[in-house]
């Protein structure tokens, strides 16, 4: 069983906890920038075993010190808690 799509008004709810993301073609979006290369490279290293844990990937986009980041959850075709969860574990991990 897939995890059900949160409905308009629970992802209104959540994104109100989640700062600096917000929902772009139907994925939650965000991009984080970060003071360097590296620095950006190792959230993407940390954010990758966190993902590899809560089987869920990001599609995510890097350039220099910025990493732009689309949540959805595709088995569910749309936004879920799986997603709401990796915003949160990644903004906790920039320090956002
Ligand atoms: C079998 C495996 O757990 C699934 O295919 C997972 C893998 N990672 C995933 N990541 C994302 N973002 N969405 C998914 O639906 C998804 N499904």
């Amino acid at each position: 069983m897939s995890a059900p799509v949160l409905s308009q008004q629970e992802l209104e709810q959540q994104l109100s906890q989640l700062s600096g993301w917000r929902v772009k073609d139907k994925k939650l979006y965000r991009q984080f920038q970060f003071p360097d290369f590296v620095s950006a490279f190792g959230f993407m290293s940390s954010m990758a075993l966190v993902s590899e844990s809560m089987g869920h990937h990001p599609e995510w986009f890097n350039v220099y010190n910025r990493v732009s980041v689309e949540l959805t959850t595709h088995d569910s075709g749309g936004i879920t808690h799986k997603d709401v969860e990796w915003a949160r574990k990644a903004n906790s991990l920039a320090n956002f």
